[in-house]
């Protein structure tokens, strides 16, 4: 990586079983970084509290969905470099978790629905993500580094350490 500051984010994945296999819940960003996007659940780490409250607490305020820490599994991490806007880069740490039951309620930010894991809405999401999202939902951890090209959208390069 190179010598920037990258910004600390979590993701966390919900996965249920449904009649045609797996689903996972994501959400359309509404607002902020990837509006228009569809995304998992998740976002920056609030000062000093750690990775995993900070999974709990960005599912609960993007869905309502309250999760217990305990039942929430670290899944690895991934980063994310805009060498043409340094100050985008993020590093994230990637969580999984079962659902439990509780339908998600959509809040000004983003709009959370569940999708089928074998069939998932690929050109709606970052252009990076068929690169590692597929990786998570199989349950193996993932430990990645993405460079984004110039136009902050397309993929320069993708390394699984
Ligand atoms: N290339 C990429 N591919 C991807 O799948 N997710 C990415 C990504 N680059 C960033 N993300 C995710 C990580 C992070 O959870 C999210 C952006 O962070 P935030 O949700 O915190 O952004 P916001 O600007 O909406 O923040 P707030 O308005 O402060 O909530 O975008």
């Amino acid at each position: 990586m190179e010598d920037v500051a990258y910004r600390r984010v979590v993701l966390c994945f919900l996965v249920r079983p449904g009649p045609g296999g797996h689903e996972v819940l994501l959400g359309l960003k509404r607002t902020g970084f990837g509006a228009g996007r569809l995304v998992a659940l998740g976002g920056k780490i609030d000062g000093p509290e750690s990775a995993l409250d900070a999974a709990v607490r960005e599912v609960e305020e993007e869905s309502g969905i309250r999760l217990v820490p305990a039942a929430v599994r670290e899944a690895g991490r991934i980063s994310w470099s805009f060498p043409a806007h340094p100050a985008w880069n993020m590093a994230a740490t990637l969580f999984t978790a079962d659902d439990v039951g509780q339908p998600p309620a959509a809040s000004d930010e983003i709009d959370p629905r569940w999708y089928a894991v074998d069939d998932l809405p690929w050109p709606d999401m970052w252009k990076d993500a068929p690169h590692w999202i597929p990786a998570v939902l199989a349950g193996r951890r993932v430990d990645a580094h993405i460079v984004m090209a110039d136009d902050d959208e397309h993929v320069a390069s993708a390394v699984h350490r």
